[in-house]
């Protein structure tokens, strides 16, 4: 699987300049890491590849597939392809673990299927598989919302995973958990990048986790790429290009549009899990998730 970016722009109607031509290629199982100050434009980024947020310009080509170029349809398909992973874990609250796991495989499964929550039996063997992978086994039938942020995240991961994407995309995993949790939370999306074959791109604040975790870190600043290399060639100099003039990280509130995109992508296409139904609506679902561990 290769992810190839060239040229993409993102200026948004507020005349921002997010993002002004970043070229990027992804293959192979490694784990990139994408740092950069408060505002280089690394959600943007993220979220223009599986299109949350259009692109102004350039192209995004998934395996030769140019998604910028694809109908509502051809998107709707490619996505089944980008696993989603969420700073703020985007899970249904009143659901059961298990229920928002299998929400991964909604883009598999017949609206009428979705809307019965009657997912195939191998989906079902496939997501306990994979809950016990990312150290959730007999947590299935738990609600989401009796779980701690790490555990939210493993759930997260879970979902992701559970759609055999061709690649992960991940923002900001661990702004809400504690340090230890991070490098777990950071172990397991390596683990998983290189078990599956399945190259992962993280979005991280946090310089260190990126150093100890990534097979390579891609440095943006103001809305272009000022560093790519390991993490031993990100030396003094290198961070000083990153971090140069950069404000403290901090993070920003969501618009109620993006939001919305969010939770459609979330719930991987056209069907959403709204009050403890699958509906084949693609109406939102309640996505009031709680950060902290
Ligand atoms: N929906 C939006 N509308 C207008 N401007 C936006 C929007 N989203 C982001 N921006 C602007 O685009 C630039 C890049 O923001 P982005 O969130 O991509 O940066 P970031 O590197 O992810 O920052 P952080 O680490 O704080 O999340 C910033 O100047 C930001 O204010």
């Amino acid at each position: 699987m290769t992810l190839d970016v060239t040229g993409l722009r993102k200026t948004y109607e507020s005349g921002d300049e997010a993002l002004k031509g970043v070229d990027l290629t992804v293959d192979g199982s490694e784990t990139t890491a994408m740092i950069g100050p408060s505002g280089a434009g690394k959600s943007t980024f993220i979220r223009c590849v599986n299109r949350l947020t259009e692109p102004t310009a350039g192209t995004v080509e998934l395996d030769g597939t140019d998604l910028t170029a694809l109908d509502d349809d051809g998107l709707r398909a490619a996505r089944r392809d980008i696993g989603m992973i969420f700073q703020e874990y985007n899970l249904v609250e009143r659901l059961t673990v298990m229920e928002n796991v299998l929400t991964g495989r909604l883009g598999y499964v017949s609206a009428w299927r979705a809307f019965r929550r009657n997912f195939p039996p191998e989906d079902v063997e496939r997501a306990y598989e994979v809950l016990e992978r990312v150290g959730l086994a007999d947590m299935e039938n738990k609600r989401v919302d009796e779980l701690s942020g790490g555990q939210r995240q493993r759930v997260g991961i879970a979902r992701a995973v559970v759609q055999q994407p061709k690649i992960l995309l991940v923002d900001e995993p661990t702004s809400s958990l504690d340090p230890e949790t991070s490098n777990t939370v950071m172990r397991l999306l390596t683990e998983i990048a290189a078990e599956r074959e399945v190259p992962v791109l993280i979005n991280i604040h946090e310089v260190d986790l990126a150093v100890d975790h990534a097979d390579r870190i891609v440095g943006l600043h103001d809305g272009e790429v000022v560093f790519e290399g390991s993490a031993d060639d990100l030396g003094d100099d290198a961070l000083d290009r990153v971090y140069r003039g950069g404000d403290p990280p901090e993070s920003r509130e969501p618009t109620a549009s993006e939001s919305e995109a969010v939770i459609e992508d979330g719930a991987a296409n056209d069907s959403v899990v709204r009050d403890g139904v699958v509906s084949a609506d693609g109406r939102a679902p309640d996505r009031s998730t709680s950060g902290g561990s």
